[in-house]
């Protein structure tokens, strides 16, 4: 019995994946929340016949808190994909004047109303908006590290599916063979593709430039969508396949369901609250404090994660990714927890 909250469940991402959880056997109940036609889509998908109980929630006025409140109680599991999306021309720090406000808003209606779930947040820029909600929850003293996920699993999918193309391998064999880490934006984005001895060697055939233009396409394959979509968004279909992978591990986990991939799919953490986390972060990340590493769950909660550094085989071209991805990333972080400091709650 699992209940699931989409908050911007009537959006691009929101609607695919709202169809995803709500084909999930497991979900006993969903809850979909948005500022628009929350109560369409929730109307919809209930005429599907499968367990999960789908209600709509829409608020009457922005100054309406209860119908959040509603909406959130008793859920075991949130994702967040509300909040606007790019336009050509645009990075993902672009959003966060919008975005930012958002999340901070929702999480702390989480906090209030179902302190104890677990939260995925998809809304961008990721950097910045998971530091958001870390400083939220703990200006509410509810923070659980181990709760809180962001959601970089689309980065994993493309690169996935961009280095089966590459090296002629179906991209479905490469799950859990490579692994992606860091951030989700541009250069934050690190693939390591050296982890296992057997893709290690196919990628050792490719060429210099075949290499980098895996790494480009991985780091900026968002921008490919947002350039197609012309105006109309970034990535929402993929992304809500990328978004339900994720969240159909955090609900196995809270049914007892554990790991079977040798490498799980990252997640954006808060590393000095997970185990060992803190140790990573000294040692080979220059104190960063959130970052993205393959997580392995337990009870819809991290019960550990792979030390890249350990375990990844990660190469010397990897580690200057890193850096690079590091340098980048501080300054997101920063920006995202000055901006609850000093917020109203
Ligand atoms: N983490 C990732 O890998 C990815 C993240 N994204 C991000 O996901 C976010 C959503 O993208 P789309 O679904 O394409 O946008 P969209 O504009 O189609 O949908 C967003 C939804 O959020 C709703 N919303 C806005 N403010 C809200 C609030 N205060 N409470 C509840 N709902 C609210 C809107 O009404 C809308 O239905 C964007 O920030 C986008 O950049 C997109 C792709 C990949
Ligand atoms: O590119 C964007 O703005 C949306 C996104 O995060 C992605 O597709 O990876």
């Amino acid at each position: 019995m699992v209940k699931v909250t989409v908050c911007g469940a009537a959006g691009g991402i929101g609607q695919p994946l709202s169809l995803l959880l709500k084909l999930n056997q497991q979900v006993s109940e969903l809850s979909l929340y948005d500022v628009v036609n929350a109560n369409g889509v929730a109307a919809d998908l209930s005429h599907i016949c499968s367990p999960a109980k789908v209600t709509g929630y829409q608020p009457s006025s922005k100054e309406d808190k209860d119908t959040i409140h509603k909406a959130l109680v008793n859920s075991d599991l949130v994702v967040i994909p509300a909040g606007v999306p790019r336009k050509p021309g645009m990075t993902r720090g672009d959003l966060f004047n919008i975005n930012a406000s958002i999340i901070r808003d929702i999480v702390a209606s989480i906090g209030k109303a179902c302190p104890k779930a677990a939260i995925l947040i998809i809304s961008n820029p990721v950097n910045s908006t998971v530091p958001i909600a870390a400083e939220v929850l703990k200006k509410l003293g509810v923070f659980n590290p181990k709760k809180l996920f962001g959601v970089t699993t689309l980065d994993s999918v493309r690169a996935e599916t961009f280095l089966g193309e590459l090296i002629k391998e179906t991209p479905s064999s490469l799950k859990g063979q490579i692994s992606v880490i860091g951030g989700h934006s541009g250069d934050t984005i690190v693939p390591l593709v050296h982890a296992t001895a057997l893709v290690a060697k196919k990628v050792s055939g490719l060429s210099k430039s075949q290499y980098d233009e895996f790494i480009h396409r991985v780091q900026f394959g968002g921008d490919e969508v947002v350039k197609a979509k012309n105006g109309a968004g970034s990535a929402t279909l993929s992304m809500a396949y990328a978004g339900y992978r994720f969240a159909e591990k955090v609900i196995g986990s809270l049914n007892g369901q554990s790991e079977n991939s040798e490498i799980p799919d990252s997640s954006y953490i808060y590393l000095p609250g997970v185990p060992n986390g803190k140790e990573l972060s000294q040692k080979h990340l220059k104190n960063a404090e959130f970052f993205s590493v393959p997580v392995i769950l337990e009870n819809g909660q991290i019960k550990s994660f792979v030390n890249p550094f350990d375990k990844l085989n990660v190469s010397s071209e990897e580690s200057k990714l890193v850096d690079v991805a590091l340098d980048g990333l501080q300054k997101s972080i920063d920006q995202g927890t000055s901006f609850v400091t000093g917020s109203k709650l």
